[in-house]
């Protein structure tokens, strides 16, 4: 993945915090169910020293009559018990469920202006897992292990504490190792052996999700250039490396269970000794060590949560590091903090200009070479200009930098005036159009892909630019016309169709510049001539035109056409002229 530098991942607890501060409007819920879930479990352990207790004293009395108090309390207490589970289920789900609502959309609005530079290099596998299942996961951390720890920490705490006062103090000292041992120690030490295995997994689960999403998207290539077993070879390294994390982290998981029950029966053990000395001395009787080994039993449950979730907690805090690194990644460009009047910078302007490069660099991140080095360029309003260059000269970065895909490394660039810095990002989006060399199909009606930029546009709008992408016969052909769903990624148009959609869908936001970035190539000479005529007609002087081809022999009749070389402007000048001249731009056309 692209990644820009962010800031470092945490640990567990710094995840924690994290979480919890991103769905802070969700804490008085989830403090809601935390106190049901320690009222409902010292319920619990009540009903079982009240049981004891009653059942002892019966038998030691042998009066029987003393039970039906007993049996009465118990009764009311287990349904008390029951209507608090109830009700900490429900609000401990409606936080998760919550809690996963706002992480899906915080994924989508702190991801959306770290692309398309972020997100071009990356697995789209790997990020859909990371928006869906790692999302998903951490629903674990806000239901089962928020309310659970907590009750796991104060539910022997309280019991011992009563145990202490009501029973017996040596007794109380005897049971606290058990707790202690089972919440804190245990999972502390097996949390260090399996946090660095279950992040493995977890990386290892988005490469496969990226593997398997590359070769449904690569599946024509992988068949054609029989690619097959190499795939499929791939796809097992990646199988066998997430088994073996796997592995380690249920072996742990193993070990942790198996110590836990281990502590768990030692300390009644350890309560029967003790309490059997303290009997023969006289200081307890049979009941306190029965209400003790019933406190112990009662507080098992609580603690032992600790164990469920602790592998669960990993995975989930694994996923949670996955999300932090996308969420907590610098945007490759910043939205400007105070916008400027950008419309009385741009009314104010004397500058003719619509666009003006002034010494403007760029080098990819990691690239020791420029892209683009030190263009100085401007484009009067209502031009048609072109740039043209040799593959990998840097057209579409040149282009990419006005919209603010990336920031000049040098210089600066400017819109009517404004440097595009000080613009925000959805204004000067809306200004300068980009039609891509690959734009992309969203499965949905013909009608929403074409007014994705401009959902309100009216229906002599929409028939205006289909009939300026050259667009309009093909929709009309359609039995559904503009109500055909298309597939995702445009599976049912042409290469030519799909340019022409993307036309339409630029021209329809009505933008004062119009970037044309390799975005004619799939038409048949007649289709691109009628394109070329009714863009001219669209643009009428108002609009700018700036288009990028390698195809030199189309834009003789531009205004002025920009000859790129490894970045540099290496010519520049009227078409024809240059045409006729013994330049850079002369020896493109001869190779036509
Ligand atoms: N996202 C990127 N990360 C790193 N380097 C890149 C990236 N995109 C382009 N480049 C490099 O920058 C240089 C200019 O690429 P650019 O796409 O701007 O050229 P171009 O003239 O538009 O090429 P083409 O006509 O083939 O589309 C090339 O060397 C290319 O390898």
């Amino acid at each position: 993945m692209t990644a820009t530098p962010g800031h470092t991942t945490p640990g567990r607890a710094g995840l924690a915090r994290w979480l919890l501060h991103h769905t802070r409007d969700l804490l008085k819920p989830l403090g809601l169910a935390i106190v049901l879930r320690v009222i409902g479990q010292l319920v619990g352990v009540a009903l079982l020293v009240i049981a004891v207790d009653g059942v002892v004293r019966a038998l030691t009395t042998g009066n029987t009559d003393v039970l039906w108090p007993t049996v009465t309390t118990l009764v009311v207490l287990a349904l008390v018990k029951a209507v608090l589970r109830y009700l900490e289920q429900y609000s401990g789900h409606y936080v998760a469920f919550a809690a996963l609502a706002s992480l899906r959309r915080l994924f989508f609005a702190r991801l959306a202006p770290q692309a398309p530079a972020a997100t071009d290099g990356a697995s789209s596998g790997d990020l859909s897992t990371r928006a869906t299942r790692d999302i998903d996961r951490v629903e674990v951390f806000f239901a089962h292990t928020v309310p659970p720890a907590v009750s796991a920490v104060v539910v022997p705490i309280v019991a011992l504490v009563w145990t202490a006062i009501a029973v017996d103090p040596t007794l109380a000292l005897v049971m606290l190792p058990v707790p202690v041992l089972v919440v804190a120690v245990i999972p502390f030490l097996s949390g260090g052996l399996t946090w660095k295995a279950t992040r493995e997994r977890g990386a290892a689960s988005g490469r496969i999700a990226g593997h398997v999403s590359d070769s449904i998207a690569g599946v024509r290539e992988i068949l054609g250039f029989d690619h097959r077993d190499a795939r499929l070879a791939e796809l097992d390294a990646l199988g066998r490396s997430s088994a073996r994390a796997a592995r380690r982290v249920s072996g742990v998981a193993g070990l942790r269970g198996a110590l836990v029950q281990a502590v768990q029966f030692g300390g009644i053990v350890a309560l029967l000794v003790m309490g059997s000395e303290r009997a023969a001395t006289g200081a307890i009787d049979a009941t306190d060590i029965a209400v003790a080994i019933a406190v112990l039993i009662g507080i098992a449950g609580p603690t032992r949560a600790v164990d469920g979730f602790v592998a669960d907690l990993d995975a989930s805090f694994a996923s949670a590091a996955r999300l932090f690194e996308v969420l907590e990644r610098e945007p490759v460009v910043a939205e400007t903090s105070a916008p400027t009047d950008s419309h009385a910078a741009r009314t104010s302007s004397s500058t003719t200009d619509v666009v003006r490069f002034d010494g403007v660099s760029f080098s990819y991140p990691g690239s020791a070479s420029a892209a683009v080095a030190g263009v100085d360029w401007s484009v009067p309003r209502g031009a048609h200009v072109a740039v043209v260059g040799v593959s990998g000269s840097g057209k579409s970065t040149l282009t990419s930098l006005l919209t603010r895909t990336w920031d000049p490394t040098d210089g600066s660039l400017r819109l009517e005036g404004a440097d595009v810095r000080t613009l925000p990002l959805g204004e000067l989006r809306d200004r300068v159009a980009i039609v891509n060399q690959r734009p992309f199909v969203f499965g949905r009606s013909l009608r929403d892909n074409v007014l994705l930029g401009a959902p309100d546009a009216s229906d002599e709008q929409l028939a205006a630019a289909l009939h300026t992408a050259a667009l309009d016969e093909f929709v009309s052909s359609l039995p559904d016309g503009l109500d055909t769903p298309l597939r995702e990624r445009g599976a049912r148009l042409s290469g030519g169709q799909l340019q022409r959609l993307a036309l339409a869908r630029a021209v329809v936001t009505d933008p004062d510049v119009l970037v044309l970035d390799e975005s004619t190539g799939a038409l048949d000479p007649a289709t691109e001539a009628t394109v070329r005529e009714r863009l001219a007609a669209w643009a009428a002087g108002r609009r700018t035109i700036i288009e990028v081809t390698h195809r030199v022999d189309q834009v003789l009749g531009a205004d002025e056409v920009l000859v790129l070389d490894r970045g540099r402007v290496v010519e520049r000048g009227v078409p024809r002229t240059l045409a006729d001249a013994d330049g850079p731009f002369a020896s493109l056309l001869a190779r036509v």
